[in-house]
């Protein structure tokens, strides 16, 4: 008989992480338009992709081609499209606790501490309070926020503030985290530190990802593939398939030919 292979062991396997059995998005035919002036403006054209369970599905493109748009309409803040958009075969009709959001600027209510934010969470929820506590205590702990938990959001960098802000995804315990620019206000050297957490988090918990970035090396870094927007309106240009092993390598010579590929892909 085999032995079971120990949870530390899996992880230490390059590209490894526990199987998802949820966690699935559908995007199907879907397009989008704003009214503008009088006139419909098209931001999406009909977008057809799947993110698997445990998938970390990256998004790129220029800018104003419906990426936030997208992950928007993917979170249920806004139901009108057309086409259709499912999370594990049901139709997205509304927000859920189950697809975590976390924006580019953390949103953090400034008049509330760390844990008062995580927990605002819960709201409309019928978690006990008991468990809400320990819950946005395990979250705390997990994004390295420690001894933080009492502080205000001016009192933290922009790099904690963003860790608090993805502890409010997940304390909810989603199976998706929708990702839009996440990292993008942050400074190179934070930036490449979070990159590797958000790395970790993803393979120790298998929860699917969708993450919008301007950044390629970041999509190369942390996609299983990659979606090419093109702009005006929105459609797919291509789907990059990453199939490196984790931790990745930015000088390794697979993963510079796929960041040269894309980035031919915005050449002007
Ligand atoms: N509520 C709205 N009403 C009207 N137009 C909108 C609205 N939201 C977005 N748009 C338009 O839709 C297009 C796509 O916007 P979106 O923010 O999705 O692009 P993006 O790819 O995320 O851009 P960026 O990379 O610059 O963040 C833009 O032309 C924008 O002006």
């Amino acid at each position: 008989m085999n032995a079971p292979i120990s949870k530390a062991l899996l992880h230490a396997l390059p590209g490894a992480r526990p199987r998802s059995r949820s966690g699935g998005l559908l995007i199907e035919h879907v397009s989008k338009s704003f009214a503008l002036k009088g006139e419909r403006l098209p931001v999406l054209d009909d977008i057809s992709f799947r993110v698997e369970p445990g998938e970390f599905v990256a998004i790129v493109g220029a800018s104003g081609c419906g990426k936030s748009t997208l992950l928007r309409l993917l979170a249920g803040l806004d139901t009108e499209y057309e086409g259709r958009l499912q999370h594990d075969g049901k139709d997205i009709q509304g927000t859920d606790l189950n697809r975590g959001l976390v924006f580019q600027d953390h949103r953090l209510f400034p008049w509330l501490t760390v844990e008062q934010n995580i927990a605002l969470s819960f709201t409309n929820t019928r978690v006990p309070a008991a468990e809400r506590r320990e819950r946005v205590a395990a979250e705390i702990a997990r994004v390295g926020l420690d001894g933080f938990a009492d502080a205000f959001p001016h009192q933290l960098s922009g790099g904690m503030s963003q860790r608090a802000a993805i502890a409010r995804a997940l304390v909810g315990k989603p199976d998706v985290l929708l990702l839009d620019e996440p990292l993008g206000a942050l400074d190179a050297l934070t930036r490449l530190r979070l990159q590797q957490e958000l790395r970790r988090l993803w393979q120790e918990e298998g929860i699917t990802m969708l993450m919008v970035t301007h950044d390629i090396d970041e999509a190369v870094y942390l996609a299983d593939r990659i979606v090419v927007l093109d702009a005006r309106p929105g459609r797919i240009r291509r789907v990059q398939e990453v199939a490196l092993p984790h931790p990745r390598q930015r000088g390794q010579a697979g993963f510079v030919a796929i960041r040269d590929s894309l980035h031919a892909d915005f050449s002007f």
